[in-house]
């Protein structure tokens, strides 16, 4: 039997809370000063610094040997013109590491409710996250909030936490505030959090940490397939994805949506295939985007490779290399969608 990985588990779904309960919180309060442009054009807010330091230090404070990939560093709030945002951040974080969340007495684990941290412990905790990666040992990987752009309208956006061990997910917990618990019935609320550990399977709970569900990826016929694919036109190939469709014969519209979300509702049957081919060259995938989503769809049954049909690997560093985009899919759709890929790509490669 393969390890359960059964404490790290209960640590990543209470630190997935905590971040959930700050990200939802900080939504209606957030004010225009309170989002920066970093290097690479992207936005960050005070939500994804002060929620990566809140699952930052409850990792650290159970298990301080495990190193850590996180998307986001601390140095822009170290110079003196990031203080205001330094001490909202400082001020967020605390407010979600000391809040009472009904997570039950778990000091032991340091799942909180905690003590107030320093701001200098909590830019630390941020910029514990500044691991390498790499393909030998274990390691966390952090999003604090995925799907930035998703978040600030309002829309999906995913709080991502994974474990890996040896270069390949061994566990995975993605919390989704905007995510109707019910996709049938979304006038019932939103906030899910999804979670898998290899060889256990892969499941849905409430954002308090009810009503475990298990996820099974349904069967698809070719009526029933469609695309999920990112709202960002600039993060994945819409008109490829077009391509695939009108080879498969498929009519339904592709459903667009921010984030890893995308790889949950896939997980629990809505959409049949996810479908992210580069835009462009030069970007590189990064192993937070994706580690959790991929252990999650693994254990609900379904297949995760790139356009080769290659696995991911996540042993290369904090990106998973040349860019050869993913493709995620239930077991019999994944091979369909696998070959329609492949026969574009030809067809684009004998148009050159
Ligand atoms: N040119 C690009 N191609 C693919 N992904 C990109 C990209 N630029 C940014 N991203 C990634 O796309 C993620 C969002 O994916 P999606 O479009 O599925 O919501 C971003 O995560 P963050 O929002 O955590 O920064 C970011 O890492
Ligand atoms: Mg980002
Ligand atoms: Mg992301
Ligand atoms: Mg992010």
């Amino acid at each position: 039997m393969s390890h359960s990985y059964a404490i790290e588990e209960q640590v990543a779904v209470a630190a997935v809370r905590r971040a959930c309960h700050l990200t939802s919180s900080v939504f209606n309060r957030l004010v225009k000063n309170e989002t920066l442009t970093k290097g690479d054009k992207s936005p960050v807010t005070v939500g994804d610094y002060a929620a990566q330091a809140v699952i930052s230090s409850i990792l650290h404070h159970a298990f301080p040997g495990d190193p850590i990939v996180g998307e986001e560093d601390a140095s822009d709030l170290r110079a003196e013109e990031g203080r205001v945002l330094k001490d909202r951040i400082i001020e967020l974080a605390n407010e979600a590491l000391t809040a009472e969340l009904g997570l039950g007495d778990s000091t032991t684990w340091g799942i909180g409710p905690g003590q107030e941290k320093s701001a200098e412990e909590l830019l630390d905790a941020i910029d514990r996250g500044n691991h390498p990666g790499g393909r030998e040992g274990r390691m966390w990987t952090i999003d604090p909030i995925d799907g930035t752009k998703g978040f600030l309208r309002g829309e999906q956006y995913a709080v991502c936490l994974s474990l890996i061990v040896d270069a390949k997910v061994q566990l995975g917990v993605i919390g989704c505030p905007n995510l109707p618990v019910d996709p049938s019935a979304p006038e019932n609320g939103t906030g899910c959090i999804f979670t898998a550990v290899r060889g256990h399977g892969a499941q849905q709970l409430t954002l308090n940490g009810s009503n475990p569900t298990p996820l099974v990826i349904p069967q698809t016929t070719p009526e029933t397939l469609n695309f999920l694919e990112s709202v960002e036109a600039a993060h994945s190939s819409h008109s490829f994805n077009d391509r695939i469709s009108s080879i498969l014969n498929i009519t339904r519209p592709s459903t667009r949506m921010d984030s890893q979300a995308k790889y949950c509702c896939l997980a629990r049957g809505e959409g049949g295939a996810y479908l992210r081919m580069p835009t462009g060259v030069g970007y590189r995938e990064k192993i937070w985007d994706h580690a959790p989503g991929q252990v999650l769809v693994e254990e609900a049954g379904g297949v995760v490779t790139d356009s080769r049909g290659e696995p991911l690997d996540f042993g290369l560093g904090r990106t998973l290399g040349e860019n050869f985009g993913v493709i995620a899919a239930g077991k019999g759709a994944h091979s369909r969608v696998l070959a329609a890929v492949q026969e574009a790509l030809n067809e684009t490669k004998a148009k050159v």
